[in-house]
């Protein structure tokens, strides 16, 4: 089942075409990712999906339970609330905040207190403020941070900083998660934890997922699907081994070189 159709999608920037007619298509429930070389726009189509910028033509269209909305050129928010959780390439955190607090405030945002029960400390504050922590907890659980919730997130290493955005960006409650290059930074070892940690989302969430990811092994071993961008065009897309093998992606990704193997 279509929940997200992206048609001849681009953008410019001044004389820049970041991204041109690109056409995406993700089902419900898949596990899709996005590769391309540096500069491909990626990025940028990332942005556009989550109305970080406008489209400068073409449409995007989100289906969910049956409603379908014309979600191009809306703000981010409002993208939010249509069901589109993100995380981004640069981490973006509330360093000064405890990692339980970082997770409160993206649940919060969800869920806004009625103005005078929030100034005066009365119920529905009390309890709305419990379930927002016992939620938050849970999420940080689920993403193997639970014991470090009073801790500020400036202390977290690199690695928990990327899962903490994953717990955050989960708070909005997601149909689509994009993630921005989740394992950028990460050793071996924390890249296999998080490439099986997706696949679990996925699953335990009834997510659908696509992501930006330079390390191959993540991409080629859980992605059901791949688009390969190249200059801002959508070169080639389909399974792990059709792109693989694909000498319009070998040529333009790898410069001739036969992309990694999973
Ligand atoms: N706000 C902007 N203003 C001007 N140019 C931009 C802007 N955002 C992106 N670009 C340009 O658009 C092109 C695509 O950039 P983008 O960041 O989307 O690529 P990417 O595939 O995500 O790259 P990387 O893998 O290096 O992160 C680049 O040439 C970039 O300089």
């Amino acid at each position: 089942m279509s929940l997200l159709e992206a048609t001849k999608l681009t953008r410019n920037f001044g004389g820049l075409t970041a991204v041109y007619e690109a056409d995406l298509h993700i089902d419900s429930g898949e596990l899709i990712g996005l590769i391309g070389p540096n500069g491909a726009g990626k990025t940028t189509l990332f942005n556009l999906l989550t109305g970080v910028y406008p489209p400068s033509s073409g449409t995007i269209t989100l289906t969910i339970d049956g409603k379908t909305e014309d979600i191009g050129g809306r703000k981010p928010y409002r993208i939010c609330a249509a069901g589109i959780g993100r995380t981004f390439q640069n981490i973006r955190l509330f360093k000064d905040l405890t990692v339980l607090d970082n997770v409160a405030t993206a649940l919060q945002q969800n869920r806004p207190y009625p103005l005078v029960s929030a100034l005066f400390h009365i119920p529905p504050f009390g309890a709305t403020e419990r379930r927002i922590r016992s939620e938050s907890l849970e999420l940080l659980e689920v993403m193997g941070l639970a014991g470090k919730a009073d801790e500020l997130a400036r202390n977290l290493s690199y690695g928990e900083q990327r899962h903490l955005e994953i717990a955050r960006a989960l708070a909005t409650h997601p149909s689509l998660l994009l993630l921005d290059e989740p394992a950028a930074g990460m050793n071996p070892f924390e890249t296999a934890e998080l490439t099986a940690l997706i696949a679990k989302l996925r699953a335990d969430f009834g997510l659908t997922v696509l992501l930006i990811e330079h390390d191959m092994s993540l991409v080629m071993k859980i992605c059901e699907r791949i688009y390969v961008l190249d200059h801002g065009i959508v070169i080639a897309s389909g399974t792990p081994d059709e792109v693989r093998n694909n000498p319009k992606v070998i040529e333009a990704y790898l410069g001739g070189e036969e992309v990694g193997n999973a």
